[in-house]
């Protein structure tokens, strides 16, 4: 079954249109990779996806239900939650005290029916769950702050996953990671497949073509093909606009 299911989708910033009638559909439990060149538009995708940034015209089809024109936190409680930045992590809080506080405030009076204490442990059992999740439960207690960078990227993962979504969104997770702490997030996305779907956009190929089921190609705020990751490896069109340019740099 389709879990998204995105029809011309537009967005123009002034004369730019940086998503351009775009369509595109994600199966549910797929991990589904989106390239494209610098500037082809990727993040202010899953800006509109997440809510986090408006659309001029569209649908955004979840689940069966339409998302266009509902808020974030509408978003977030139908299924579709995104990772944040490190910039949002908070450094003098530890990292379960991260993770509880974004269940928190995107839950909102999810928990209003708990007394305080069951609240708390409910968030922290959810948080602890999620950091395990992500391979750092033996971090939880220590401040955002003092953790290695590859770390504070599991930490935003975890703060994604900890609202147990159906869909995430992960937009750039491997950047400015390399070596062992990129191989190890990309075990935690691996990790990750098949409970959750996955939207990726990823800059690093070799994860992105070894962990998608599907890649869709994203140029000028147009998909120009969708596939598996071989068809996409040998389509010529891709390979133009895109695969050549990086083989190039
Ligand atoms: N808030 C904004 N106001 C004006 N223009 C914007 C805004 N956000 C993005 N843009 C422009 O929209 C285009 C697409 O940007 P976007 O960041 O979505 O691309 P991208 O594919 O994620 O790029 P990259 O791979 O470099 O991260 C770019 O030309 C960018 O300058």
């Amino acid at each position: 079954m389709s879990l998204l299911k995105v029809r011309n989708l537009r967005k123009s910033y002034g004369a730019l249109k940086v998503t351009d009638d775009l369509d595109l559909t994600v199966e549910e439990g797929e991990l589904h990779a989106i390239i494209g060149p610098n500037g082809a538009g990727k993040s202010t995708l899953i800006a509109q996806l997440s809510g986090q940034a408006g659309s001029d015209c569209g649908s955004v089809r979840f689940a069966g239900a339409e998302m266009m024109g509902r808020p974030m936190h509408a978003r977030v409680r139908a299924g579709i939650s995104r990772s944040f930045q490190i910039t949002s992590i908070l450094p003098n809080f530890t990292a379960l005290e991260n993770v509880a506080t974004a269940v928190q405030a995107r839950q909102g009076s999810s928990f209003r029916f708990f007394s305080p204490v069951a609240e708390e442990h409910g968030l922290n059992d959810q948080a602890l769950a999620a950091l395990d999740r992500v391979g750092i439960a033996d971090r939880a207690f220590f401040h955002a702050g003092s953790l290695s960078h590859g770390e504070k990227r599991q930490l935003e993962l975890a703060i994604a996953l900890a609202t147990r979504p159906r869909l995430l969104l992960l937009d750039e997770p491997l950047a400015g990671t390399s070596g062992a702490e990129a191989e190890r997030l990309v075990e935690v996305m691996r990790g990750l497949k098949g409970d959750v779907t996955l939207v990726l956009i990823e800059h690093d190929m070799d994860a992105v073509f070894s962990l998608a089921d599907r890649i869709s190609v994203l140029v000028y705020g147009r998909i120009v093909a969708t596939g598996s990751p071989d068809a996409i490896r040998d389509d010529p069109q891709v390979r133009a606009a895109y695969l050549g340019e990086e083989e190039g740099a």
